[in-house]
């Protein structure tokens, strides 16, 4: 899994991986590697040329000392230093330009990588991935590298480059001063690693604070309906504002424990010129240098570390944006779903699960299962709650791949289908149907894009779906809300049959709703479905055993084996599981349609 687990997120000891982002870059660079060392050279160029008019008023310095100073000498070396701040900071501008256009290449075909990847990974992955999570791969981690690949970068190695090029002249002009200049330097480094060490151990627990803070913010507002029908607001909030304490407590302790050192780190980079003073004026003193090499100490020595403050600010914005980058690379290293480009004819749409094991994780679910459900035939899975139905069902179009074992449709393995075709073979409807915000005719039309408006109504018809829609204000043009909210559960759900109908597979696997029991939408998804039947091969997951009754055969689960099968006047003959099941739905059928219960079975889910 691409999240990091809970263990990791409490232990706050977890070290970051900087080199996350990096490694990322380096993927997904292709053509952009030449535009990005382009961006660095000229970055680099134009710190460099930051330091001509310190050259400059160098050599005038030392040619006034000399005698040699002239007009002429000062015009051109004044020239000499505009001419490479002006060009300093177009090369600059340049360099910049050149690391957005490579960091937006890179970005681009990062998010590409990213959801490609993700298309190859079982579905049943992001059945268990919050949409959330999906979105801050794709989107948010790769915005925020732009940070690092656009800015960080070059002016990173432009810094460094530019440091030890100046480092150079510094002792080619005078050992001793060049070692005053930076001795502080070693020490500064030495309290900057020992905060950067402290404070990335706590890098983990500062996320894992934000992103509860963030969770426990955005599901305070979702499940206030919730929170206020049973009258929780203080407690929720309670809960919502502890986890913005945490984030807080993280913060501060992260601040208590960098600031000093960093603190430090800051004043004695820039703290040289303590020991480039005294040292420089004993050596005037001596006669071992001349005024204009101390002058050119003190001018440039005193600030020639600050380069490497603009690296090490980098670290801050590196720390951040790592544990992203850390997320993104797992998430990229799932194994994807095996696939094959071949295009079979399958000879029949029998699905045939053959000595079936699975289980999530560690967990086994379902063991040693066999059955065939025939092509024009329903089948219908039944058993308790938690015995493996829906696991059964995810099975036939690879939500999940089989870990011992295999399932077939017309005698060919699932994995030997290509993945395009498979999902052309076998719809599949959800218990918690989704629907998108656009209008209904585009949400049927879905199941086949190139349907006709007449195709379209035909299939809403067979899926019972027309009359309430035309009762629509207007009508298949009707606009639904995020996730179909707009409709009742019940018309949700005929609307997505319709879109399967439209779809025309010949394997259906249908995961029955339990929550829209109100009569008239029951007898109307009943119709719905039989709709679907007529010589396809329907799977149904029931859990209202009277719309399977009359099903071709019935496989009870339980504990994720098949425990009973058969046609449903033999399994109550039978005294077994199913019998059990029976006798305890057509009890609770009549507790809840009892006249003392005016809601009916509505009033029976509440
Ligand atoms: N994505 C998942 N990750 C981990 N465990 C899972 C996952 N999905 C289901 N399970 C577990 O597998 C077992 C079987 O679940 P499944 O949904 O197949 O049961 P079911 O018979 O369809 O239940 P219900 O009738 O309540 O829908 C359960 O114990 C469930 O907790």
């Amino acid at each position: 899994m691409t999240r990091i687990s809970d263990d990791e997120l409490e232990d706050g000891s977890q070290k970051l991986d900087y080199l996350a982002s990096f490694r990322l870059l380096l993927r997904y660079a292709g053509g952009a590697r030449k535009t990005f060392i382009g961006a660095i050279l000229l970055a680099t160029f134009a710190i460099t040329a930051e330091l001509v008019p310190v050259w400059s008023v160098y050599q005038i310095v030392t040619a006034a000392f000399t005698g040699a100073l002239s007009w002429s000498f000062v015009l051109l070396h004044t020239a000499l230093a505009v001419g490479a701040i002006l060009i300093g900071f177009a090369a600059m501008g340049l360099a910049l330009g050149l690391s957005h256009i490579a960091a937006f290449d890179v970005i681009y075909r990062l998010r590409l990588g990213i959801a490609r990847h993700m298309a190859r990974l079982p579905l049943g992955y992001f059945a268990d991935l919050p949409s959330g999570d999906a979105k801050k791969m794709v989107i948010d981690e790769p915005e925020k590298m732009e940070l690092i690949f656009a800015h960080g970068l070059p002016e990173s190695i432009s810094a460094l480059a530019t440091w030890l090029a100046v480092s150079v002249w510094l002792f080619v002009v005078d050992w001793r001063m060049a070692i005053a200049a930076i001795l502080t330097t070693p020490i500064s480094f030495v309290l900057l690693s020992i905060a950067v060490g402290g404070a990335s151990k706590r890098a983990a627990a500062f996320q894992s604070a934000g992103a509860r803070m963030n969770a426990s913010v955005v599901e305070y507002l979702a499940g206030m309906p919730v929170v206020k029908i049973f009258n929780r607001t203080g407690d929720s909030f309670a809960e919502t504002s502890a986890a913005v304490r945490a984030y807080v407590d993280v913060v501060t302790a992260w601040a208590r424990e960098y600031l000093p050192l960093g603190g430090a780190f800051y004043t004695l980079v820039l703290a040289n010129i303590v020991i480039i003073l005294p040292v420089g004026l004993v050596l005037l003193h001596l006669g071992e240098i001349d005024l204009p090499t101390l002058l050119l100490f003190v001018i440039l020595g005193a600030n020639y570390s600050q380069p490497l403050i603009k690296l090490f600010n980098q670290y801050h914005t590196i720390a951040h944006i790592s544990m992203g980058s850390t997320l993104v690379g797992r998430l990229l290293d799932e194994a994807p779903q095996a696939d094959t480009a071949r295009q079979l004819t399958l000879p029949d749409h029998d699905v045939t699960f053959d000595a079936v094991s699975f289980g999530y994780g560690e967990r086994d679910v379902l063991r040693d299962v066999s059955f065939t459900a025939k092509a024009g035939e329903v089948t219908a899975l039944v058993g308790p709650s938690g015995s493996g139905k829906t696991t059964i069902a995810s099975l036939i179009p690879r939500f999940w791949d089989v870990r011992t074992g295999r399932v077939t449709i017309g005698g060919i393995d699932v994995r030997d289908i290509s993945l395009d075709q498979l999902m052309d073979t076998v719809a599949f409807v959800f218990q918690d149907t989704f629907l998108f915000s656009d209008t209904i005719a585009a949400n049927i039309r879905f199941g086949n894009p190139g349907a006709t408006d007449e195709e379209v109504e035909a299939a809403a018809k067979a899926a019972r779906a027309h009359d309430f829609i035309m009762a629509l204000p207007q009508g298949y043009d009707t606009p639904l809300g995020e996730r179909g909210g707009s409709l009742s559960g019940g018309e949700r759900q005929r609307i997505a049959i319709a879109r399967t109908i439209l779809k025309n597979a010949p394997v259906i696997v249908l995961d029955e709703a339990t929550a829209f029991a109100d009569p008239d939408n029951e007898a109307a998804i009943q119709e719905a479905i039989g709709a679907l039947t007529a010589g396809r091969t329907l799977i149904v997951v029931a859990h209202r055993l009277h719309t399977i009754a009359d099903a071709d055969s019935i496989l009870v689960i339980d504990g994720g084996r098949i425990s009973e099968s058969g046609r449903h006047e033999a399994l109550t003959a039978r005294g077994g599981l199913y019998a059990w099941l029976w006798e305890d739905y057509v009890n609770a059928q009549a507790i809840a349609l009892r006249p003392s219960h005016p809601g009916g079975s509505k009033g029976a889910e509440q």
